[in-house]
């Protein structure tokens, strides 16, 4: 596996927990854990060297879960340091078979393997567990309400270890050396299916280690700006700038060190939403006084999408756009020396886990992110560190209003693939009345039990243009007049999605209003499709 780009400029003065990973499918929120109890941490591959794992200087380590078995994956191990630093040690399912296999216990193949919901019983009184508990049995055990996907186990403790939990099928479904200060479990905190995990995450980053809950947005601001200067000295920046949250959170930030030393470069290439080009010239421009070159190319960009219907080469044509747009303004900069992006943690750990792409391509996403090297600007990611929540959170602390940080996304090819096939002007003018109807209402429409509005409780949702004609009546007459067809998506990660159970009155209210108010639509449709099968946009 590849190291993870080591953050060079990560914070130094936080207190640091490492998480060591194993390939585990959901290390990723064991490091979201350990950042919403308000601790730094940093997720690297497992095999690191010692001196690594010295530098890094954590106040705790780790371990993650693996696919692997420790009888016969010999590079799944945890550099020896890791025991060796006199930090506690947290082993997280493989993590903890890994650790009781470095330190002298014994795993083994069970053939009672276990998948999803398990009860785990408590042993002892540990740090970690004491007084943190589910239910109590008739006998007085406190029991906890677990996740669980194993089929190894720990059936021999290393020397100095105590058992601390276990099922009936798994005789040590925890263990502690406390006087060490390592820990494991079999379990896995990370995931909400466990229900007291954020408690034992919490437990062992504040007061096992002892770290100090210092990671915190508002703060964070003067630390960042301090080190954007320091990087940038007195050489310009140019950032795409696409009213999103992560290039408009970068943008606020960026402009908050140096000012007028960031050029923006805004780009309507015709596909925007309604009012966005205003609404990024009135935030950013007006509002926070920050540089931004409005590029109108829409003229280009629908001139060379003219005829074209294939949905590849539609964003193919677009992404191209993009980048020669992108390169005539930086050429007109003359100091320009860094390119900005809104590059987020979560890309930093994707694009470098060594995982081969040999997916098929279902789409080519494109946005201005993959600039040709011959541009010759240096990278500048401030936001590079940081998970998404983290990002909008910033954002607020950066006086971003919060409509704009808890927008929806929005694809980089824009209305171009929510239009069906051909797109013209005339497509894109309709379909931003027919979108913009359909926004107002969710925002307007509270739910009652969770009192938050129907925008808040979809992840993403927008109209569809179908370049179909049906026949309608209004106003005893006939009309012959095209279909939007509404989406709207709830999902955690954008990868699956289910449709969201739209209360029947707010589709009422958003397909009245759509074909009384939009002029060449007369029909509107509700998309009911999950992803997969389906996508979220529909090319
Ligand atoms: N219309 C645009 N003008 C200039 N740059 C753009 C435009 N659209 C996209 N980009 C660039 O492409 C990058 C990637 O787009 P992406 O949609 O992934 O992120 P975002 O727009 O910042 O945030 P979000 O995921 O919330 O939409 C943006 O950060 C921005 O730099
Ligand atoms: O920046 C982007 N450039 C793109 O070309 C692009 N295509 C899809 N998307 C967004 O990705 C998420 C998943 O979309 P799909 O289910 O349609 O693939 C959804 O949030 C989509 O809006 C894009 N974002
Ligand atoms: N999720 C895990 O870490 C599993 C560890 C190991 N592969 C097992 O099956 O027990
Ligand atoms: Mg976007």
């Amino acid at each position: 596996m590849l190291p993870f780009p080591f953050l060079e400029q990560a914070p130094t003065v936080h207190d640091k927990i490492l998480i060591l990973d194993f390939g585990s499918q959901v290390t990723q929120l064991i490091a979201r854990r350990v950042r919403e109890a308000h601790v730094y941490c940093e997720i690297h591959p497992n095999d690191v060297s010692d001196d690594f794992v010295r530098q890094f200087a954590p106040k705790g380590i780790i371990l993650s879960g693996s696919h692997g078995s420790t009888y016969e994956a010999h590079d799944l191990r945890a550099p020896q340091a890791v025991f060796e630093l006199g930090v506690p040690v947290f082993g997280i399912c493989y993590g903890m078979q890994t650790m009781a296999n470095q330190l002298g216990g014994k795993v083994e193949w069970s053939d009672h393997r276990e998948f999803g919901y398990a009860e785990v019983r408590a042993h002892g009184h540990t740090k970690l567990l004491e007084a943190i508990e589910d239910f109590s049995t008739a006998e007085g055990h406190g029991m906890l309400k677990v996740w669980m996907s194993h089929g190894d186990k720990v059936t021999g403790l290393p020397p100095g270890f105590k058992r601390m939990a276990s099922t009936p099928s798994c005789e040590i479904a925890g263990m502690a050396d406390e006087d060490r200060r390592f820990y494991a479990v079999q379990f896995h905190p990370e995931v909400t299916h466990t229900l007291k995990g954020r408690d034992m995450l919490n437990r062992f980053v504040l007061q096992i280690c002892g770290a100090k809950p210092d990671w915190v947005m508002g703060d964070y601001i003067a630390e960042a700006v301090e080190r954007i200067r320091q990087q940038v000295g007195d050489e310009e920046v140019i950032l795409g700038l696409s009213g999103g949250v992560d290039s408009s959170v970068a943008a606020a930030l960026i402009h908050r060190a140096i000012g007028d030393q960031l050029t923006c470069v805004f780009v309507d290439h015709g596909l925007l939403r309604l009012n966005e080009g205003h609404m990024v010239m009135e935030m950013f421009a007006r509002n926070l006084g920050v540089k931004v070159v409005h590029v109108d190319a829409s003229e280009q960009f629908m001139g060379h999408l003219q005829g074209v219907t294939d949905p590849e080469a539609k964003r193919k044509i677009i992404g191209r756009e993009f980048v020669e747009v992108f390169q005539a303004e930086a050429k007109k900069l003359t100091n320009a020396k860094w390119l900005a992006q809104g590059t987020i943690y979560p890309d930093v750990i994707e694009s470098a886990g060594g995982k081969t792409k040999k997916a098929t391509t279902i789409k080519s996403h494109h946005n201005v992110g993959g600039l040709p090297e011959t541009l010759g600007l240096k990278l500048l990611e401030p936001l590079r560190e940081l998970f998404k929540d983290e990002v909008r959170e910033l954002g607020v602390a950066l006086g971003l209003p919060h409509e704009m940080v808890y927008r929806h996304p929005f694809p980089g090819p824009g209305l171009g693939v929510r239009i069906l096939g051909e797109v013209k002007r005339e497509y894109a003018e309709l379909l931003r009345r027919a979108d913009a109807i359909f926004i107002e209402e969710l925002r307007a429409t509270v739910d009652g039990p969770s009192g938050k509005s129907w925008y808040d409780l979809t992840s993403q949702a927008f109209a569809v243009f179908l370049p179909v004609k049906s026949v309608g009546v209004m106003g005893d007459g006939r009309t012959y007049d095209y279909v939007v067809a509404l989406r709207a998506v709830q999902t955690s990660d954008f990868m699956t999605a289910d449709w969201a159970e739209l209360p029947y009155s707010l589709l009422k209210r958003v397909s009245g209003r759509i074909i009384n108010e939009v002029r060449g639509i007369n029909r509107v449709t509700y998309d009911v499709s999950s992803k997969p099968p389906a996508t979220i946009e529909w090319e």
